[in-house]
């Protein structure tokens, strides 16, 4: 027995999981007899996709987004003895594309540009959409960057030959001829990298020789000023703050970025300020850097990586070998002059006056010694650098960092010490690749070079287990390679899926260097591993141009930085787990390769999990959407491209099959009773959420179409959130109010089946006969069972068989010129019509960032008067607190206790109908 409560009103199921109550008013019960879909028990998830007919007949042409594999003029590449011999595909056009070098004095710096595949299936919708919406300016490249991935990489320099190792067996360095995008075959004479650091001086020959690439080189400060200016426009997040622990991102202003110091701490260190783009001046370094940490340190310690001197650290203590304060004055702070008795007052000071050999001293205490005092110094003739030029913002990067808290902290700690608080630290994320992005940023000629800010986009770094951070023998190149890795990560790797304690935040004394808090952190695994997401380029993401202030919006609802609030969703995900790979899984067919797939989903989403519950903040400012949006993103990391195809067309044919009744019914009623019917037919549809633990629990008690009519059944109002009354107003007008007419509504879609079929349809329908264009904008790829913006063309022309309206409408609009073949059409109303369009939103996860939206979806925009929101995902955990400038009509069923609890007061199964007035 499953209970359904909204506030007063109760339904329950019977034993037998049918609806006790008939409502005369929607879907006679008749449905119930007969033998189309709609009386499929909702629950036939592993019947895999073949034995599903098409639902349009021949109209579906969904075509795979796999990428498609280019074998022709296939060779294999390097002598036959070798053991895997790299296959070289000289065609292979969506492969990677452009690579640019940083060979410092410690690590070589590589990143490189992987071209997403095209989705061509999608043309014939993209072109009408073009047309309608009078869109000229998307092909305004001449070359063709459809988007991709830049990755990051980094090597140690002295293993040069790994790094060449790398390259050649990726072969990164084919196709960089510069005068053409895509080199035709596995010709490197005319290939030039860009390439800057010391190295590319260095190396030049040997590249020459093991590659026959020839390397240009960059001027290394510009390159990393280019690469500072870049992240600090493009990237979200890039920059943060540390201090005592604690991460805080900040979101800069680009019009409001210059002039800043810029301290770049690798081997050693320079010291530029910033003016503006390539305008800046080199106005100090310090030969005391990072190789003089791990320098000095490896001769001192005996360590044999950085990481293992970097790890000493953390367990050491500095006062054994450091002369302090106290030690020179009893015990006593020298507190006239703002010293505490613990500050350093020499590091490695007591060493004079001890009997003492380097035997005799804790390696622990000398690395942590050493890290403080390079850590001070470089803080100290930052700051000191900032003060001679009056600069406020200090943003450092370099490797020495290494994402490593007690560095981050103690150099925060130095520079908002000597500067009285005046000035601040920020630390980049990606702080060890700027002048490989800089030197990446300088091809003329690849055209990634005049990138608008917000085509990059971060994701999160899905790869980042296996293609981040440092590379040690072969790369891993296609996907069963990755998987093998995963398979080895997770066993070798039980540090990142252990939960690690934080330590409660210290305080600094009386002014003095104390001992950061954050020293007893343990240290992940190579922050660069992990924290560096892949950038994905998406050349046409835009600001939705409807938001009322886009600098302040904020998509998320709930803020994760709460620890139960991530522990809870953290609970419920990996709760999910098990059922969501079985999913998967059957969706491939259930083949070996594809459990072997699912499996290694689950291992790198569970990593992702866990990395997030240590450090929530891992991947930039962490809400419920990335979270959501990193799960999609795992699955079509491991190839999973759309887990509930089959549950979608099922959901769609058994909808359809009731909609000509739904239809009929709803135009008996007069347009006031109509409109309040559709509004409880959006919320009812709503329950049909794969994403919702206690929904998909009762898909197993009865058929569609039954708890479809349940749902419908205990709409009763006043809803939790009910502003019916105040649209009812905007639609009809009142005695002071005059009615309005829209003129374009944008309507963002949920779920597959009942949801957009017996829900949205109805009420865009609504909407046209009114004579509001309306558009349908739903996601560019598979999420849960959202209907995609590929799959709405064919699933409209199934409706429009049912509808004049809809049929017009759809025709006006574009939608049926694969479908028309069985319609029969009448020209006179088809001129009348007000169209009927479907955009796609540029996402692929259950939420939406109204800041990156596709272009077609701005475009549409323009013209559009009212937005409609509808779904937890669009409306509630993403968007309830977005103000636009248009009205606005937020539609959900709330399909979670804690989120009902805490957005609305409420329980489970309440609704939401928010209308806000334009801003
Ligand atoms: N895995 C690692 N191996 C070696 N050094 C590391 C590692 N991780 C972090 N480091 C630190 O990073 C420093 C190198 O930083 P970075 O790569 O920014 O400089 P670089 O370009 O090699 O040097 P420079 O710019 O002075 O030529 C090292 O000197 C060391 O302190
Ligand atoms: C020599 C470079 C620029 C090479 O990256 C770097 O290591 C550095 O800035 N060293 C510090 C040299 C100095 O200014 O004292
Ligand atoms: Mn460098």
């Amino acid at each position: 027995m499953d209970h359904l409560t909204d506030g007063h009103q109760e339904l329950s199921f019977g034993n037998d999981g049918h609806i006790n109550t008939h409502n005369p008013l929607l879907l006679d019960d008749k449905t119930n007899h007969s033998p189309n879909p709609a009386t499929c028990p909702v629950r036939k998830e592993d019947s895999g996709d073949k034995d599903m007919a098409p639902m349009a007949g021949n109209s579906i042409h969904r075509s795979s987004s796999r990428p498609q594999l280019d074998l022709s003029g296939a060779a294999i590449q390097g002598t036959f003895e070798e053991r895997d011999p790299t296959i070289l595909l000289p065609n292979q056009s969506d492969d990677i594309s452009h690579l640019a070098l940083d060979i410092g004095g410690s690590l070589i710096k590589l990143v490189y540009f992987s071209r997403r595949e095209n989705q061509t299936a999608n043309d014939e919708r993209k072109k009408i959409i073009k047309e309608r919406l009078g869109i000229t300016n998307v092909n305004r490249r001449s070359y063709p960057i459809l988007g991709g991935r830049l990755h990051f990489v980094k090597f140690e320099t002295h293993k040069i030959h790994e790094c060449l190792d790398f390259i050649y067996s990726k072969q990164i360095h084919h196709g960089m001829d510069l005068r053409h995008w895509q080199s035709e075959g596995p010709n490197t004479e005319n290939t030039v990298i860009k390439a800057t650091g010391g190295g590319a001086h260095k190396y030049a020959d040997l590249f020459k020789e093991r590659l026959g690439i020839s390397i240009e080189k960059e001027d290394e400060m510009n390159c990393l000023v280019a690469g500072a200016n870049f992240l600090l426009k493009a990237i979200r997040h890039e920059a943060f703050t540390h201090m005592e622990g604690q991460k805080e991102f900040v979101q800069i202003d680009s019009n409001d970025l210059f002039p800043y110091l810029l301290v770049n701490i690798g081997s050693g260190v320079s010291i530029i300020k910033v003016d503006g783009d390539g305008v800046f001046q080199r106005v100090s370094g310090t030969n005391v850097g990072g190789g003089t940490y791990w320098g000095l340190g490896k001769l001192l310690t005996k360590c044999k990586s950085f990481d293992e001197l970097l790890e000493l650290s953390q367990r050491g203590d500095n006062s054994t070998i450091d002369m302090l304060v106290g030690d020179i004055y009893g015990g006593m702070d020298y507190s006239k002059i703002g010293l505490s008795a613990s500050t350093i007052a020499s590091s490695f000071g007591k060493a004079i006056s001890e009997n003492k050999e380097l035997e005799d001293y804790a390696p622990e205490d000398i690395s942590l010694s050493l890290l403080r005092m390079i850590s001070y110094n470089i803080g100290q003739i930052s700051y000191l650098n900032a003060l001679r030029f009056g600069l406020k913002r200090i943003f450092f990067g370099g490797f020495f960092i290494r994402g490593h808290a007690y560095t981050m902290d103690t150099i925060s700690f130095a520079v908002q010490f000597w500067s009285k608080g005046q000035a601040q630290a920020m630390f980049l994320r990606h702080e060890g690749f700027l002048g490989a992005i800089g030197a990446f940023m300088s091809y003329e000629k690849h055209g990634l070079d005049d990138l608008m800010v917000h085509q990059f986009v971060e994701r999160f770094p899905m790869g980042a287990p296996y293609i981040g951070g440092n590379v040690h023998g072969p790369p891993l190149g296609d996907l069963n390679e990755k998987i093998s890795w995963m398979e080895k990560f997770v066993l070798k790797g039980t540090e990142i899926t252990a939960p690690v304690p934080m330590s409660p935040p210290g305080t600094t004394g009386l002014g003095g260097f104390e001992v950061p808090s954050s020293k007893g952190d343990i240290l992940r695994p190579d922050a660069s591993k992990l924290n560096v997401g892949v950038l994905h380029l998406v050349p046409s993401l835009e600001v939705f141009p409807l938001l009322a202030d886009p600098k302040t919006y904020e998509p998320n609802t709930i803020d994760l930085s709460d620890h139960g609030e991530l522990e809870y969703w953290f609970t419920v995900l990996s709760e999910h787990m098990s059922d969501l790979v079985d999913k998967a899984v059957a969706s491939e067919g259930g083949t070996d390769d594809a459990k072997r797939r699912g499996d290694a989903f689950a291992r790198a989403f569970s990593a992702h999990l866990a990395r997030l519950m240590e450090e929530p903040a891992a991947y930039g400012k962490l809400g419920l959407a990335n979270l959501l949006e990193l799960r999609e993103e795992c699955l079509r990391e491991f190839h999973f491209l759309d887990v509930y195809r089959s549950i979608k067309q099922r959901e769609n044919e058994a909808s359809i099959a009731v909609l000509h009744d739904l239809l009929m019914e709803l135009d008996l009623m007069n347009e006031e009773t109509r409109l309040l019917t559709l509004i409880e037919g959006v919320l009812a549809a709503n329950i049909f959420d794969w994403g919702s633990r206690a929904c998909v629990d009762l898909y197993h008690k009865g058929t569609i179409i039954e708890i479809y009519r349940m749902s419908r059944n205990k709409m009763q109002r006043p809803w939790r959130v009910d502003d019916f009354d105040l649209f009812k107003e905007r639609m009809f007008g009142s005695a002071e109010k005059k009615p309005r007419k829209y003129k374009r509504a944008l309507l963002f879609v949920d779920n597959s089946g009942a949801d957009i079929v017996l829900g949205m349809l109805p009420l865009a329908r609504e909407l046209l006969r009114r004579g509001t264009e309306v558009v349908l904008v739903a996601n560019s790829l598979p999420a849960l069972n959202d209907v995609t913006a590929m799959e709405l063309p064919d699933i409209v022309a199934e409706a429009a068989k049912h509808c004049d309206i809809l049929r017009g409408a759809a025709e006006a609009g574009g939608l049926l010129v694969d479908a028309m073949i069985n319609i029969q059409d009448s020209p006179r109303e088809r001129s009348v019509s007000v169209p009927l369009m479907v955009v796609e939103n540029g996402c692929g996860s259950p939420c939406i960032d109204l800041r990156q939206v596709s272009s077609e979806l701005a475009a549409a925009a323009k013209d559009a008067d009212l937005v409609i929101l509808e779904g937890m995902g669009r409306a509630l955990h993403t968007n309830f607190n977005a103000k636009f400038k248009c009205d606005a009509l937020k539609l959900a069923m709330v399909k979670n206790q804690r989120l009902a609890a805490k957005l609305i007061n409420g329980n489970i199964y309440n609704c939401v109908c928010r209308f806000e007035p334009a801003t």
